[in-house]
C-alpha cells in the first residue's frame, strides 16, 4: 500500500548529508554573515539581557509567576501602562536555544514596542535539557497557556510567538488536548520564527547529547508529521505566520517551507514570509524596534481582529 507523505515521498535531503554537514545546518550561528558564530551568540545574549533589564526597570511587571509546581515553571508578565490587566491582549514569547540554552531572563526583546501599543508581554521559562525532556517542555508550555487563560479569563487574545526551538514548542500547541487542562486558551495567532518542526534530523546532531531524543520521541514531537494526520480542531483556530530569516541555513529554510505547506494543506489560515537582510538571531533582536518589518506585521495581526 502507498503511504502518503507530506514530502510527496521524496527522500528528505538531510538524510544524504554527512554528520558534519548536518551539524552545520543545525548550528544557526554558523550562518550569520555580519559576525563570527561566537560573536553572534554573544551579541544575541547581550542584547537580550539588556532589553530584559531595561524592561524590568521601566515596566509594570509580575516576575516569576508560577504556572506549575516545578521550580522553573515560571513566567514574567510585562504590562502596558494604560490597559486593564484583565482585558488586555497577551503576546506570549517562547525562547529558543536548541531546547538546551536560553532563558526568560535574556529574552524580553519585544517588550518596549508591544507594551507601548497596549499589549502585555509574557515570557515563559521551561526546563531546558538536560533537566527537561522535550516532552516535559511541551507539557510546560501547554500548562503555562492554560494558567494564563485561567488567570485572565477576559483577555482579548493570546498571541503566541516562538523562536527556533521555541517555535517548535509553540507549534506543538496545535496538537494540545485542552480538555485535559479544563480550559481552551484564547489563542488568536501563532508567530513561528525560524523554527524546527521535524525533530528527526536533530537526533543525528550533537544537540542530542543532552536531549536524548529517540526516534520515537522525535516523531511524537514533530508537528510536521503529526498535523497531517490530525483533524483540524474547531478551537482554538489561530491565524499563523511562518517566518524565515534570509540567512537561515538551507535546512532551516526547508523546515519552515515544508511546515507552511502542511499548514496550508490542513486548511489553517497561514502566511509565509522570508525576511530580507536578517539571520537567525537578528530577526529576533530587531523586535526591540517598533518600526522593524516583523514588529509591524505582528502589530498588524494583533490589531486586525478576525
Ligand atoms: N548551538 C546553537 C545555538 C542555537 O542554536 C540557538 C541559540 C539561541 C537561540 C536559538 C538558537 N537556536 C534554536 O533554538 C548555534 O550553533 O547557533
Amino acid at each position: 500500500m502507498e503511504v502518503s507523505r507530506a514530502d510527496g515521498g521524496a527522500e528528505a535531503p538531510w538524510k544524504k548529508m554527512s554528520k558534519e554537514l548536518l551539524q552545520i545546518q543545525y548550528s544557526p550561528s554558523r550562518w550569520v554573515i555580519r559576525q563570527s558564530a561566537e560573536e553572534a551568540l554573544e551579541t544575541y545574549s547581550q542584547l537580550g539581557t539588556q532589553a530584559t533589564s531595561r524592561a524590568r526597570a521601566t515596566k509594570k511587571i509580575l516576575l516569576d509567576v508560577s504556572y506549575g509546581d516545578g521550580q522553573r515553571e515560571k513566567l514574567d508578565i510585562y504590562f502596558p501602562d494604560r490597559v486593564s490587566s484583565q482585558t488586555v491582549r497577551f503576546f506570549v514569547f517562547v525562547h529558543g536555544g536548541m531546547w538546551q540554552c536560553g532563558s526568560k531572563d535574556m529574552s524580553a526583546f519585544m517588550v518596549d514596542p508591544l507594551t507601548s501599543w497596549g499589549v502585555a508581554v509574557v515570557i515563559v521559562a521551561y526546563d531546558i535539557a538536560p533537566i527537561g525532556t522535550v516532552d516535559l517542555m511541551v507539557d510546560q508550555l501547554t500548562r503555562s497557556l492554560a494558567f494564563l487563560q485561567k488567570q485572565y479569563p477576559s483577555n482579548r487574545g493570546i498571541y503566541l510567538c516562538g523562536h527556533s526551538a521555541g517555535a517548535h514548542l509553540a507549534a506543538m500547541m496545535l496538537l494540545a488536548n485542552w480538555t485535559e487542562h479544563g480550559v481552551t486558551p484564547n489563542l488568536k495567532a501563532l508567530f513561528l520564527l525560524s523554527g524546527i518542526y521535524d525533530l528527526e534530523p536533530i537526533t543525528h546532531t550533537s544537540d542530542n547529547d543532552l536531549l536524548h531524543l529517540t526516534l520515537e520521541d522525535a516523531q511524537k514531537n514533530s508537528p510536521q508529521l503529526l498535523l497531517p494526520a490530525m483533524l483540524k480542531p474547531v478551537a482554538p483556530n489561530p491565524r499563523m505566520l511562518v517566518i524565515l530569516a534570509q540567512h537561515d541555513s538551507p535546512e532551516f529554510q526547508r523546515q519552515s517551507r515544508e511546515f507552511f505547506q502542511v499548514l496550508c494543506q490542513g486548511g489553517w489560515e497561514v502566511a509565509f514570509e522570508e525576511l530580507p537582510d536578517v539571520d537567525h538571531f537578528s530577526v529576533l533582536e530587531n523586535l526591540s524596534k517598533a518600526d522593524y518589518l516583523l514588529s509591524q506585521m505582528i502589530l498588524k495581526t494583533i490589531f486586525s481582529e478576525a
